[in-house]
């Protein structure tokens, strides 16, 4: 059964329109997504690890609701906020398989560390930190050791990687299709290959971004990258994945509203939504966490 909840995460790019997107898609579509909201910390100005303590107290409350989700045997189903998010819900996820494997959908590998970055901006980070590189409150969130090993990740989609992350991706080997990549050997061949490729793992954190989708089809994001999936190809991912790997959580991340046009990127992630909801009938939509989120909060402080 999959359990949904979400967090405005914006501080790990710093567009403010994240941390309404959240609600948007609450109150339009009537969603009614829990929320585990961002924790503001006083601000150290580190120009390569912006908003850093603010992304690392939301990351660790994010890791606990997914943690206790998974406790539950339940399937977390993320929606934030930007990337960085995902440090909380990966790690969550990695706590409980050894061995977590992790499909990344996305037009950036986000392998930067506070030592590569040229923005400073934390959502280009999150692989690398779950590999345990770079800023250790990054890298030590519900626990010390590194959360995925190289080898258990593939990517698809890239269009937009930084010279210090491809020589990241070739030194560890990590598996990726650049969306050029897919669109020569074929969608259908790309997927089949990162299948078996992923195949003897027991547990997989699915990360789709929704930046990974062309921008002209889907504007609603903070930084768009020309070209890029179609809306039948996520679908024939996510079909292929959630059906034949063991999809242990799964996030949908980076929708901002306010470079939306005309809902074309809200319709879409509702749609997904209610999609991946529908696929397993046992799924409650509405699960009632409520007082998880409560007590977390209070944990916190
Ligand atoms: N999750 C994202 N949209 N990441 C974009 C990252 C862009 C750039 N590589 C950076 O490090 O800032």
């Amino acid at each position: 059964m999959y359990s949904i909840y979400g967090c405005p995460m914006h501080y790990g790019v710093g567009d403010e329109g994240l941390i309404y997107s959240l609600d948007y898609l609450n109150q339009y579509y009537d969603l009614n997504i829990p929320i585990v909201p961002e924790i503001t910390m006083p601000d150290k100005h580190l120009a390569n690890l912006k908003n850093l303590d603010s992304v690392v107290a939301t990351c660790r409350n994010i890791a606990r609701h997914q943690h206790h989700i998974i406790q539950h045997h339940d399937t977390p189903l993320f929606i934030a906020g930007d990337h960085s998010a995902v440090i909380g819900s990966i790690s969550g996820t990695s706590v409980n398989y050894e061995n977590l494997g992790l499909i990344w959908i996305d037009a950036h590998p986000d392998i930067n560390t506070d030592q590569t970055t040229v923005t400073g901006n934390i959502h280009g980070m999150p692989v690398a930190a779950l590999l345990g590189m770079g800023e250790k409150s990054l890298t030590n969130i519900l626990s010390s050791s590194p959360k995925l090993r190289p080898e258990n990740i593939v990517m698809l989609g890239l269009r937009d990687i930084d010279p210090p992350e491809q020589k990241f991706l070739d030194e560890l080997h990590i598996k990726y299709y650049t969306y050029d990549d897919i669109q020569k050997t074929g969608l259908t061949t790309c997927i089949e290959e990162s299948i078996q490729y992923l195949s003897h793992l027991k547990a997989i954190h699915l990360s789709f971004d929704v930046d990974s989708m062309d921008p002209d089809l889907m504007p609603g994001v903070s930084v768009p990258v020309k070209s890029g999936f179609t809306v039948d190809q996520v679908y024939e991912m996510i079909n292929a994945f959630l059906n034949r790997l063991p999809i242990a959580a799964m996030d949908i991340v980076e929708f901002n509203m306010t470079h939306d046009v005309d809902h074309r990127t809200s319709d879409f992630v509702n749609g997904l939504i209610h999609h991946i909801l529908d696929m397993n009938e046992e799924n409650t939509m509405f699960y009632n966490n409520t007082d998880i989120l409560h007590n977390q909060k209070a944990a916190y402080y």
